[in-house]
């Protein structure tokens, strides 16, 4: 049998452990790629069916004796949906036999690609997939439901009626909210940091909530950073607790330290804990003065809490009782998005939509108004 090329397959179920995975099948030669393996109860078969039919039967190929029970529904013309089991093998296999039955395979994203209404709406979808919690999902699903696509559309029109400064106001606008709309798939990155022994990994753990790192009563326990992952007031969050911050001759332990501070330049948010038991020293209000936006955090607080030294304003805590870590909580999720955008505020929360922005405003910028209208085209309708 002569299958053209144009069918496609793709795997639309995540390839993690769930009970079903979904693969469809859709264009002229979906109902004889399926036909050639499956097998129904029933007289139906795919070529037979009606849109809205579900058949249940056997996939299997010659060789094969009963081969797997599964199901097949029609949900268009020239499409059918295989409904098999979740396993990656039980999928892979399946799509084996549908790529040789002629059908192209295609990757997931391609097909919301290839099916959204327009580019943006395609990637909302996507990151979707990728959103950690309810409230980023919250934002995304504004974005799918077209919130970025009527303003870039309202921008595009701007500029088609000579519009251009407040095209240019709107698209800055845009722009100040790649920031926290990036981060919408990739989690903020929070960095705790401090000298040995203040308690950095206990903190960690009481932020968490388990035993994520390795708490000792002697300094320089931490080597390597250890990140966990976790949500703060809903925002997705990387913790990291790396090394103490301290000269050593230990080689192990200066690797952790430079690695410390390398994490603490990638970082969208230090924590800088300090021994709240403790004289405040010099090297102290060294770490303060390097990094002044960082949240300050007198941990221990549990013990008497020393009065040597200025030690400047900060949250108390104790990550060993776990006074003061619901407020310090509160205090980072605040930190990283002071002002939480309203719902159906448009967003850019791909890289591809902040360059292409970038790009347009330049044109704009530079009376160029065709080609970054032509740019806000592109975004909005697939080509
Ligand atoms: N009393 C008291 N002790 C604490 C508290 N937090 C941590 N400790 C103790 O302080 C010691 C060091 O804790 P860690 O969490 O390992 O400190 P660290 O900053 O990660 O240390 P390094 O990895 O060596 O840099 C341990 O004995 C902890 O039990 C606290 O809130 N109160
Ligand atoms: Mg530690």
């Amino acid at each position: 049998m002569n299958i053209a090329a144009d069918t496609i397959a793709v795997l639309v179920t995540p390839s993690g452990r769930s009970a079903i995975a979904t693969i469809v099948v859709v264009g002229p030669t979906a109902d004889a790629a399926v036909d050639r393996h499956f097998f129904p109860l029933g007289k139906t078969n795919a070529s037979t069916s009606s849109v809205g039919d579900i058949l249940v039967g056997h996939w299997r190929d010659s060789a094969e004796g009963q081969g797997e029970e599964l199901v097949v529904s029609r949900t268009g013309p020239e499409r059918l949906e295989v409904h098999c089991h979740g396993g990656v093998a039980a999928s892979r296999r399946i799509l084996n036999h549908l790529q040789a039955a002629g059908c192209r395979e295609i990757a997931w994203t391609e097909y919301a690609e290839r099916t959204e209404a327009a580019p943006t709406i395609a990637a909302a979808r996507i990151a979707l997939a990728r959103a950690r919690t309810s409230r980023t999902a919250a934002h995304l699903l504004d974005q799918y439901n077209g919130a970025l696509q009527s303003e870039l559309a309202s921008i595009a029109a701007l500029l088609d009626s000579q519009e251009t400064s407040d095209a240019q106001l709107r698209i800055t606008a845009l722009l100040a909210t790649a920031r926290f709309g990036l981060h919408l798939t990739r989690p903020w990155k929070v960095v705790i940091a401090g000298r040995p022994n203040v308690g950095k990994s206990s903190l960690i753990n009481a932020l968490v909530g388990y035993e994520r790192a390795i708490v000792f009563d002697q300094p320089g326990t931490t080597r390597d950073a250890v990140t966990a992952a976790a949500a703060f007031d809903g925002w997705p969050v990387e913790l990291a607790d790396t090394a103490g911050l301290r000269e050593s001759d230990d080689a192990i332990e200066r690797e952790g330290v430079s690695r410390a501070r390398q994490l603490q330049s990638e970082a969208d948010l230090i924590l800088l804990a300090f021994d709240a038991s403790a004289a405040w020293t010099d090297e102290d209000q060294q770490l303060v003065d390097a990094h002044p936006d960082a949240i300050i955090v007198h941990n221990k607080c549990d013990l008497p809490i020393s009065s040597s030294g200025h030690r400047p304003a900060g949250l108390k805590v104790s990550a060993q009782r776990g006074d003061g870590i619901a407020l310090l909580i509160e205090t980072i999720g605040h930190a990283l998005v002071p002002t939480p955008p309203t719902p159906e505020t448009p967003l850019l929360f791909t890289d591809e939509q902040v360059a292409a922005l970038r790009q347009a405003a330049r044109w704009i910028a530079e009376k160029n108004h065709p080609a970054a209208s032509a740019m806000l085209q592109a975004l909005l309708r697939s080509s």
